[in-house]
């Protein structure tokens, strides 16, 4: 598969090696204003920034490329891109975390947030830490965690910070040195603490689960998520 890394810093790096080993060649590296041509690839993977995620995806669409993007922090856009996919008859997966671990991680949640929808001793909180160099807060993992619960719970909106209202699930944001990414979810009532949590040990886990989605896409059109990618039902 000949594929184009729309981003070539930390995650385009690690993707690179992944999809190497997996037996694919890499013919484009983009970084902020390189001029490509898109339709050379089969395949296109966007782990750029906020402000470029939307028009990368939009032209690898507009260009019939399959796009997988990773990128967090553009979501105010993501009905837009979805909506030109149909139009356009494109192929695109957006998915706030590539790993398999976060995505199994993703169904614990919603299942949680489901049995402790009717107990109201307990308060939710949710809280994110990354690295120093990350430009969004809270990350995008944080905000899937807390739709989940939002979608199974009375909650009805998230929060950056601490608790607004008893409606708001709180997410704490921290940013600490070279951590790739752990996510924790809390209730806490005034006898106990049920607490879970994931920790990515290094960004492998998130490149191999892109590179995945991108052999996983070829051939298909449609918008689709790594439920539908790794079966998760
Ligand atoms: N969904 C997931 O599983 C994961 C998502 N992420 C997300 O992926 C994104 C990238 O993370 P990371 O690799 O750590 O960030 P980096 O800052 O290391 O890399 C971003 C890259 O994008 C480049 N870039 C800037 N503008 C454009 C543009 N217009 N087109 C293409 N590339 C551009 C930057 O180039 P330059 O340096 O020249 O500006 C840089 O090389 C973030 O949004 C992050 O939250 C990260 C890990 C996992
Ligand atoms: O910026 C990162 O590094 C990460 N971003 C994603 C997010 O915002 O959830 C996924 C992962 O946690 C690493």
């Amino acid at each position: 598969m000949k594929i184009a890394l729309l981003g070539y810093g930390r995650m385009g790096k690690e993707i690179e090696k992944i999809a190497i080993s997996r037996g694919h060649e890499i013919i484009i590296r983009k970084e902020l204003n390189d001029v490509i041509d898109i339709t050379l690839a089969d395949v296109a993977i966007d782990f750029s920034v906020p402000d470029a995620a939307f028009n990368n995806i939009s032209d690898c669409i507009k260009k019939n490329v399959p796009v997988i993007s990773g990128t967090t922090g553009w979501l105010a856009r993501y009905a837009e891109a979805t909506a030109f996919c149909e139009q356009e008859n494109g192929a695109f997966i957006y998915a706030s975390n590539f790993s398999l671990g976060v995505n199994i991680f993703f169904e614990l949640n919603k299942q949680l947030a489901k049995m402790m929808n009717s107990l109201e001793d307990y308060r939710i909180s949710l809280e994110e830490i990354h690295h120093t160099k990350k430009l969004d807060a809270p990350s995008g993992t944080a905000i899937t965690l807390a739709e989940g619960i939002i979608a199974n719970s009375k909650k009805e909106n998230w929060n950056l910070g601490e608790e607004i209202s008893n409606k708001n699930i709180p997410i704490i944001a921290k940013r600490i040195p070279d951590v790739p990414g752990t996510h924790t979810v809390w209730y806490e009532s005034e006898v106990d603490t049920i607490e879970i949590k994931h920790t990515a040990n290094s960004r492998k886990g998130f490149a191999l689960g892109a590179v995945v989605a991108a052999e996983w896409i070829l051939n298909k059109t449609g918008v689709f998520s790594m439920k539908d990618v790794l079966n998760i039902r």
